[in-house]
């Protein structure tokens, strides 16, 4: 046969055998084939794939099998001796003692191992294993006899590898494709359940991929749509279009940047967004599209934001007054200082304007504490009006407030400035429907002339302000230094009876009243009396006066009356029936045209029967408005109020006013009891006024007895009732509660008998 006609015949019986054959069937038959020849003891087949050798099958006699193993693992044959053969380019031999093979070798009669390259002998497919019962010449002989089993082998070996890497790339592909499906899987997972809005946008402007969180309902045209597809500009807003495809437009790096971003709602509701935006990159590591990570901060955000708001407010409240606005006394300490001190530094003056509303107390009590604010935030912003930006205005409580004016070059220009304070604090506000002018007071101290030091300046402004306060308010007094003593002491002392009235430093003591017929108490005297902190007390003698002249008469009365009625109404529950209550009343505050609502408030608080009070005016008081006292004390009596005139005999009476007075008592002054029984004139004079008394149908109380002369010789003259010394200091309401009945026991003793001297 020719050698072209054994080729084809060849290549015949080849396809007969192989071509749908199953691989295992392939790999048995070739192991089969060189198991069969004689002599040979075991046969492994081999392949060698990129430099590694894999074991495909082994044959021992008669038992075939078919494997698919790393040679390494393998571990029958000398993987030396594959090697070497691998790298040899022929088949090689060798003994079976040759050090390589080793312990290898399965039996005793294997004298020779044979390794031979399949295929192309430089870099062959396979490696057929074999070991022979023959000696290395025989073997080679019979070797040599097997070439065309050998060509035969490499062929179906060739088929067998081709269609095993068409298979492998078969199966990688196939893994590539499952886990591209997976990456696509958990990437639209992730998109679709993402809690922030991711979007991809390429180099043109389109959303190549997007999650399903919308940025804002309202701001996607295609809310429920998918983005994909749609250009940026088409989708969003100018600004957040910007924001995700070009990114942040200050930022030096356009593509690579993180920022926060907000927009407004239609509804007129800030969003905020956190943008992270970032390169994509070809595998060339050019850029394709960018991706934006946008997370909605806005309740984060929003909670900072309420947070430095409260944080503002809470800033503002310290250092500002809630009521006006303007800087509270903290805020005003802090600003005068720097002003002096830029004053220090320019050589320039700067003045503290101290201003208190007159008459504030009475627009309060009138028009009631809303009306009183509303007047306060007029003058407030009408002060600031006044002045220019640099300078302060403050509000130092009530109806206080402070100006610091800086830059003043003379006290013209002071003048100037309190002329236009006086001037729009006298213009006329509406409040509750009525027109109201309330004028003010004003202080004045000046920087360097009237002190160094903020405190020693607001000190002056103090006492010139009262200085203006004392001389007919509506008016500004500059200070100078002869006003200081007098008006800093009263003012101390005016300061300090605030305070005591604010923080309960007041008490009230009271002195029993007696019947001189038959020695009953038949009511006390309550008298007010001042603890100082030094542990002293003042006397209503030294501060009475000064409460009037600053107006504090008014609170303080106040206190006075709802005081002694507690302690009355306390004194009923007890079962202690002292008789009636008499309060002392300052003509500032009995001239007051609620006085008698007021009266009768707290008789109402105390549940209180209104003969249960009586009211005690001084003659004077009486007679200083005569025609309005007479109106005021009808207004009382009728309520069911008992009304004394005190200090009877040291005024000027007028006949003619004292009987239209609907008074119950007369008092007479102590001055005439005190020389009764030496000085005629008083005991004249004090026999008149029992008389007196007792014709226009009135009780007669006569005050300050020491002496039991005295008693008796007002008790001979037909004096009602008296009061004094003799009887009891005043004392306490415990002192009064405590000895009640034996104060009762006692004085009645003293009345009847003449005798005991004090309690
Ligand atoms: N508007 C108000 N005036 C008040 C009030 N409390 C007191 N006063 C007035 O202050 C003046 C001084 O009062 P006081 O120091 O309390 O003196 C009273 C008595 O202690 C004193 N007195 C009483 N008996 C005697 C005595 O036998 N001898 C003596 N030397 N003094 C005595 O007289 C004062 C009471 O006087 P009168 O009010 O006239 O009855 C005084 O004018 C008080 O009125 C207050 O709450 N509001």
């Amino acid at each position: 046969m020719s050698k072209q006609l054994a080729a084809v015949d060849l290549m015949r019986r080849f396809y007969q055998l192989v071509v749908s054959k199953p691989h295992r069937e392939l790999v048995l038959w070739l192991l089969k084939s060189w198991s069969e020849l004689p002599s040979v003891a075991r046969v492994v087949l081999l392949t060698c794939e990129s430099g590694q050798h894999w074991v495909r099958g082994t044959a021992i006699n008669d038992s075939v099998t078919v494997l698919n193993t790393d040679l390494l693992h393998f571990r029958k044959i000398s993987p030396e001796l594959v090697q070497q053969c691998h790298s040899s380019a022929s088949a090689r031999l060798c003994k079976a003692d040759d050090p390589v093979v080793q312990d290898k070798i399965l039996r005793d009669e294997c004298q020779s191992i044979a390794c031979i390259p399949i295929g192309e002998e430089s870099d062959p497919i396979g490696l057929i294993y074999l070991e022979l019962s023959l000696s290395k010449k025989e073997a080679k002989k019979l070797l040599g006899d097997c070439q065309q089993l050998e060509v035969f082998c490499g062929l179906v070996l060739q088929h067998l590898t081709i269609t095993w890497r068409h298979h492998q790339q078969l199966e990688k592909a196939k893994v590539a494709e499952q886990a591209l499906w997976a990456s696509e899987v958990y990437l639209r997972s992730i998109l679709d359940h993402s809690p922030v809005f991711i979007s991809v946008v390429d180099l043109d402007g389109n959303v190549i991929l997007s999650s399903d969180h919308h940025l804002n309902d309202e701001l996607s045209e295609a809310a429920n749509t998918r983005y994909n597809g749609h250009h940026v500009y088409s989708l969003f807003p100018d600004t957040i279009a910007q924001a995700l495809w070009q990114g942040r437009p200050e930022s030096e790096d356009e593509v690579n940047a993180d920022w926060e971003f907000s927009f407004e709602s239609s509804e007129g509701k800030s969003q905020y967004y956190w943008i992270n935006r970032f390169p994509l990159l070809d595998q060339q590591g050019k850029l394709f599209a960018s991706c934006a990570i946008c997370t909605d901060i806005t309740e984060r955000k929003e909670s900072e934001i309420a947070m430095q708001e409260q944080q503002k407010r809470l800033n503002h409240l310290a250092f500002h007054d809630e009521l006006t606005g303007l800087p509270n006394r903290t805020l005003f300490h802090e600003r005068l200082l720097h002003s002096l001190a830029r004053a220090r530094r320019n050589h320039s003056q700067v003045a503290i304007m101290l201003l208190d509303v007159d008459r504030f107390k009475y627009v309060n009590d009138s028009f009631g504490h809303d009306a009183g604010d509303a007047l306060l935030k007029i003058i407030a912003e009408r002060l600031v009006s006044c002045v220019r930006q640099v300078d302060t205005v403050a509000r130092l409580g009530g109806d206080e407030f402070v100006l610091v004016i800086e830059d003043i070059h003379s006290h013209e220009d002071v003048t100037l400035v309190t002329e236009k304070i006086l001037a729009i604090g006298a213009t006329p506000c509406e409040l509750r429907g009525y027109d109201i002018t309330s004028t003010l007071s004003i202080g004045v101290s000046v920087y360097p002339e009237d002190g160094d030091d903020s405190e020693t300046l607001l000190k002056h402004a103090d006492v010139a302000m009262y200085r203006a306060k004392a001389e007919g308010k509506n008016t500004y007094r500059l200070f100078n230094h002869s006003m200081n003593d007098k008006a800093v002491e009263s003012l101390l002392i005016e300061n300090d009876l605030r305070k005591a009235i604010k923080y309960d430093k007041l008490r009230l003591v009271y002195q029993p009243k007696i019947d001189l017929h038959d020695g009953r108490i038949i009511g006390v005297e309550a008298l007010v009396r001042w603890d100082l902190d030094n542990g002293e007390v003042m006397s209503p003698g030294e501060f009475i006066p000064m409460a009037e002249e600053t107006g504090l008469i008014v609170p303080l009365g106040k206190w006075v009356l709802d005081e002694a009625c507690r302690q009355q109404r306390l004194w009923l529950d007890r079962g202690f029936k002292v008789g009636s209550v008499a309060v002392n009343l300052s003509p500032r505050q009995f001239l007051q045209i609620e006085f008698p609502d007021f009266i009768q408030s707290v008789l109402d608080k105390h549940q209180l029967e209104p003969s249960c009070l009586e009211l005690e005016i001084t003659e004077s008081s009486a007679m200083e408005n005569a025609q309005q006292s007479v109106q005021m004390l009808k207004r009382l009596h009728s309520m069911g109020v008992a009304l004394a005139m005190d200090d009877f005999g040291t005024g000027y009476s007028s006949l003619a006013y004292l009987k239209r007075f609907p008074i119950d008592t007369l008092k007479i002054d102590r001055s005439f009891i005190r020389d009764i029984y030496h000085d005629s004139n008083d005991a004249a004079i004090a026999k008149s006024i029992i008389d007196l008394g007792h014709n226009m149908g009135l009780k007669v109380v006569a005050e300050g007895i020491e002496s039991s002369d005295q008693k008796q010789w007002l008790k001979k003259q037909g004096c009602d009732y008296a009061q004094g010394f003799f009887f009891s200091k005043p004392i306490s309401a415990n002192e009064v509660e405590e000895s009640f009945c034996h104060i009762r026991r006692k004085l009645e003793l003293v009345a009847s008998n003449d005798i005991g001297h004090g309690i």
